[in-house]
């Protein structure tokens, strides 16, 4: 599918994005571990939680869907099923990761796999502490990509430190460590997102944080829960970038999730010069919701690096945008992790970019960026992932001339109706 964006005069109106893909993969996954039902309202119909939905049901979870809602009849942290067949977590990275905790808990056979770009993507990272803990993992090219094939049961609780700031790695090990006796500790070089991490409290679970370090209690007594998935930062974003880079432009995005762990994009955009406003704060299921405001301002370069990464990483190819319409230099760096997601995020957004004449240059962990330069409208590849089309989008709409996203269908990946929502707050 191809995409056409025209320049817009401006963006006005109120938007309601759809549910946060982290969360929904995660009631999913502890609604199927817990005893009872859990019932999931808003949750995010998007490809790769369906892939989920897929998953857990090969092993034997039952999950109905009425409207919005899910309903996923739990078996208890013992009643899994052996698959009869492989487990396909199509393009979702968060699928696979921490579908392979769980599976590492369990003492049947299965093999997980994923499409093209997944069984591309690095999976020792969770095969190590995984295989620590006692799993037995094959993995295809000498246990680095998927197919994942494991033998689990009988697992041991580890302490284990980890080389990368990764919520994946972080949750597949807690989800594993429900299995084993004690406490399973992990320690990362930068906190990540912590939503696994809540959520198990929100089940039952006994889980201390502190910082970089994560502890949870295995063999806890899991029950079935009501919840409400917040909106998505991570698709609201596209709108907040183009609220801020569009000139005249006022937006409210409703009910999206403020995590601290996710906001990091908000921070940039506002130290860039961004109105934004946060309003209505409040809690739901143990994490924070709130509106978002955004109007259209005068952005500056900035830097982008170290710590704040994890809570941003997702955002980087649509911050990127902001950065090419701001004026002067924005830096990003230690981002290398940018590299192992659906596509290569850094040589995505600098072929787009460039395209589209913007002054970037790659680096090995991330670009930079001399802003200011008029974008001019460009036909821009996919790359067959959902954030890289977006993006492209929001690039497209302070273009001149007409911008087109080939590959656009992959924003089913985690927006179904982008581009519908785009046109209806679009004023040309
Ligand atoms: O745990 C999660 O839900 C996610 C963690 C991040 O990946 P990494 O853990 O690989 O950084 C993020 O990029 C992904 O979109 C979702
Ligand atoms: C990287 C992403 O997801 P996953 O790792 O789950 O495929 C993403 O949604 O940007």
């Amino acid at each position: 599918m191809e995409v056409t964006i025209k320049p817009v005069r401006t963006l006005r109106g109120e938007v309601q994005v759809p549910g946060d893909k982290s969360i929904s993969h995660r009631a999913v996954m502890l609604g199927a571990l817990a005893d009872g039902e859990t019932k999931i309202e808003n949750f995010l119909f998007g490809a790769d939680c369906l892939s989920t939905i897929r998953v857990m049901r090969g092993l034997g979870v039952r999950i109905t869907t009425v409207g919005k809602r899910v309903v996923v009849q739990g078996r208890g942290l013992e009643g899994l099923q052996e698959p009869d067949n492989v487990l396909d977590a199509g393009n979702s990275g968060t699928t696979m990761r921490l579908v392979a905790g769980i599976l590492a808990g369990n003492p049947f056979f299965s093999v997980l796999t994923g499409d093209g770009s997944l069984r591309r993507r690095p999976m020792k990272r969770v095969i190590r502490p995984l295989t620590d803990m006692g799993a037995q993992i094959a993995a295809r090219a000498g246990g680095a990509y998927a197919p994942l094939a494991i033998k689990g049961g009988g697992l041991r609780a580890v302490e284990y430190t980890s080389p990368v700031g990764s919520a994946q790695v972080k949750s597949a090990i807690l989800l594993a460590g429900l299995f084993a006796d004690g406490p399973t500790t992990v320690i990362e070089p930068a906190q990540s997102r912590d939503h696994t991490e809540r959520m198990l409290r929100y089940f039952g679970a006994r889980v201390e944080a502190a910082g970089t370090r994560v502890t949870v209690w295995g063999k806890p007594d899991l029950r079935g829960q009501k919840i409400t998935v917040p909106g998505d930062i991570s698709s609201a974003m596209f709108f907040l970038v183009a609220g801020a880079t569009v000139p005249g432009a006022d937006l409210v995005v409703h009910n999206v999730g403020v995590n601290p762990t996710r906001t990091g994009a908000l921070d940039v955009l506002t130290q860039m010069g961004a109105e934004i406003e946060l309003l209505n704060p409040k809690e739901i299921n143990g994490e924070p919701v709130a509106d978002i405001r955004v109007r259209g301002s005068r952005l500056t370069g900035t830097e982008i690096g170290g710590s704040i990464i994890p809570y941003l990483i997702d955002e980087l190819p649509v911050l990127a945008v902001a950065a090419a319409v701001a004026e002067g230099e924005t830096v990003v760096q230690d981002a290398a992790e940018l590299r192992h997601k659906e596509t290569d995020r850094i040589a995505a957004v600098v072929q787009v970019l460039r395209s589209m004449n913007a002054d970037i240059e790659e680096r090995p962990d991330g670009f930079i960026i001399r802003g200011g330069r008029r974008l001019r409208g460009a036909v821009c590849d996919s790359f067959g992932d959902h954030r890289m089309a977006m993006s492209a989008a929001v690039a497209g709409l302070t273009a001149y001339g007409e911008t087109t996203v080939k590959g656009a269908e992959c924003v089913k990946i985690s927006y179904p109706n982008f581009f519908d929502t785009l046109n209806s707050i679009s004023v040309s």
